[in-house]
């Protein structure tokens, strides 16, 4: 089985998925690490030298390429992987495929990204509050409709990640 993890940037896709993977002792894969691999940049670098345009594609081609795995496996992808390219469809359409929405409220994420945003291409430039509640709230409800799509919706507000890492076991088993 292949466990994807989804949800906004900073909701703790990567972190959270470190340590599920690591409890149900299962591969774990991160599409943004993958393709900063394969394509021998940064996800940053990819956006300022290639464009996004470019990245979505190379996103798209990449997952398709880890959806293929056939061992057990927790995937992270990019807080934009399913609402672009038709990749929630094939998300849901892929056999032996389980995906899981990690639901942060507008608060929480607005306050982690404006601490963690110099890495991400998308908001590294906004630098009040009050400017990252805005941009991330408008965002945000463009990409709830792919997110919710998702089998299974686990929120990460107020929550330890090992918390958060307890309540994904009890909804997938
Ligand atoms: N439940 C939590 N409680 C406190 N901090 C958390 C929690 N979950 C994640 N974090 C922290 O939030 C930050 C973002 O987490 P992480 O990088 O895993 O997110 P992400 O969803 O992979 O983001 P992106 O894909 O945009 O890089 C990290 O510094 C992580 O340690
Ligand atoms: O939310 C997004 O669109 C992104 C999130 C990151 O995970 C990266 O995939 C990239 O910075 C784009
Ligand atoms: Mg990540």
């Amino acid at each position: 089985m292949i466990i994807v993890l989804m949800g906004y940037m900073a909701s703790g896709k990567t972190s959270i998925g470190k340590k599920l993977a690591k409890k149900l002792n299962y591969n774990f894969l991160d599409l943004d690490d993958y393709i900063e691999e394969k394509e021998n940049l940064s996800v940053s670098d990819v956006f300022k030298e290639k464009g996004e345009i470019y990245f979505r594609k190379q996103e798209a081609y990449y997952l398709g390429c880890l959806l293929k795995s056939e061992k057990k496996t927790v995937l992270s992808v990019g807080g934009g992987t399913p609402c672009y390219s038709g990749n929630m469809n094939i998300i849901l359409k892929a056999e032996n495929v389980k995906s899981l929405y990690l639901k942060a409220s507008l608060q929480t994420l607005a306050n982690k990204l404006l601490r963690k945003r110099a890495k991400r291409p998308l908001i590294a430039h906004i630098d009040t509050i009050e400017r990252m509640t805005e941009f991330v709230g408008k965002h945000l409800f463009e990409r709830v409709q792919f997110y919710n799509q998702a089998e299974i919706k686990v929120s990460i507000d107020d929550k330890a990640k090992d918390d958060v890492v307890e309540d994904i076991i009890l909804e997938l088993f």
